[in-house]
C-alpha cells in the first residue's frame, strides 16, 4: 500500500530545482530562483558548491534568503549535505549522498524532515529505505557538467531496473536532465527531474522551468 507521506512526496518531485551561488552566471541567486519559481518548480534544493561557492556566514546569509523566497510561495526548502544548516534553518529537508552524513542519523536528527539519499545501487537503495529516506535520487542519467565527482553516467535503466526490483519509493533522476529528455525519465519510472543548468544557466529561466513541466505532462 502506498501511504499519503509518498503521495506528498511524489506530489513534491515533477520539477525539482538545484541551485547555488555558482551556477547563476553572475546573477543574483535570489532572482533565479524567484523567476524558477514562477515557471512553475515543485522543490527546491540549496547546493552551495564548486568554484567560488560560498562558505560560512555568506552561505548562511545566501540560503536565509533562498529559504524566505521559498517559504513565500510554498515551494519547499532542501539543503544539500549540511545538516547543521539544515537544522539552523529549520530547512524543509536535507539531501545527502553516499559520501555524506549516514542518512539514518540524519534522520533521527531531523525527524519528521524530508530526506532525501542519493543511491546506485539496489543495496545502496534497501538501506536507505531502512533508514527513512523519503526519496532516492538516481543518477547521472546524462552526462553532467554540473557536479567534478558524478558517477559513470547510468541512463534512463537505472530507474527501470530499481523498479524491476520492486522499489516503490519515489525517485527523482537527476544529471544532465533537459525539457527534451525528461520525458524518456518518467517513463523509465522516475516520479520527477531534478535539475540544474537546464533552469539556472538559461538565458530565460521562468520559460525554462515551465518547459520541464510541459515535458512531465503537469
Ligand atoms: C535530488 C538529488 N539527487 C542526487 C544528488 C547528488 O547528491 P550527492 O551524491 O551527495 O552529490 P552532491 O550533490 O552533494 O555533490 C543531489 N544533490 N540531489
Ligand atoms: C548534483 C548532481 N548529482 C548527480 C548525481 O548523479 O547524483 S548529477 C548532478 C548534477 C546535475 O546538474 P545538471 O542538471 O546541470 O546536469
Ligand atoms: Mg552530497
Amino acid at each position: 500500500m502506498i501511504d499519503k507521506r509518498t503521495e506528498q512526496i511524489k506530489e513534491l518531485l515533477p520539477v525539482y530545482f538545484i541551485m547555488g551561488s555558482p551556477n547563476c552566471n553572475g546573477r543574483d541567486p535570489v532572482n533565479v530562483l524567484e523567476e524558477a519559481i514562477e515557471g512553475g518548480i515543485t522543490l527546491f534544493q540549496f547546493r552551495e558548491k564548486g568554484e567560488k561557492a560560498l562558505t560560512g556566514n555568506e552561505k548562511v546569509r545566501l540560503a536565509e534568503r533562498l529559504q524566505r523566497v521559498c517559504q513565500e510561495n510554498h515551494i519547499p526548502f532542501i539543503v544539500n549535505d549540511d545538516l547543521d544548516l539544515a537544522i539552523e534553518l529549520d530547512a524543509d529537508g536535507v539531501h545527502v549522498g553516499q559520501d555524506d552524513l549516514e542518512a539514518g542519523i540524519v534522520r533521527e536528527k531531523f525527524s519528521n524532515k524530508i530526506l532525501g539519499v542519493s543511491t546506485h545501487t539496489i543495496e545502496e537503495a534497501a538501506q536507505a529505505i531502512k533508514d527513512g529516506a523519503d526519496y532516492l535520487g538516481l543518477g547521472p542519467i546524462y552526462p553532467t557538467s554540473s557536479k567534478d565527482d558524478a558517477e559513470e553516467v547510468a541512463g534512463t535503466e537505472i530507474i527501470e531496473r530499481f523498479r524491476d526490483h520492486g522499489i516503490t519509493l519515489p525517485i527523482v533522476g537527476i544529471g544532465g536532465i533537459t525539457s527534451e529528455n525528461a520525458e524518456q525519465v518518467i517513463q523509465a519510472g522516475a516520479d520527477g527531474v531534478a535539475v540544474i543548468s537546464a533552469i539556472a544557466s538559461s538565458p530565460n529561466v521562468e520559460e525554462a522551468a515551465k518547459s520541464f513541466l510541459r515535458a512531465n505532462n503537469k
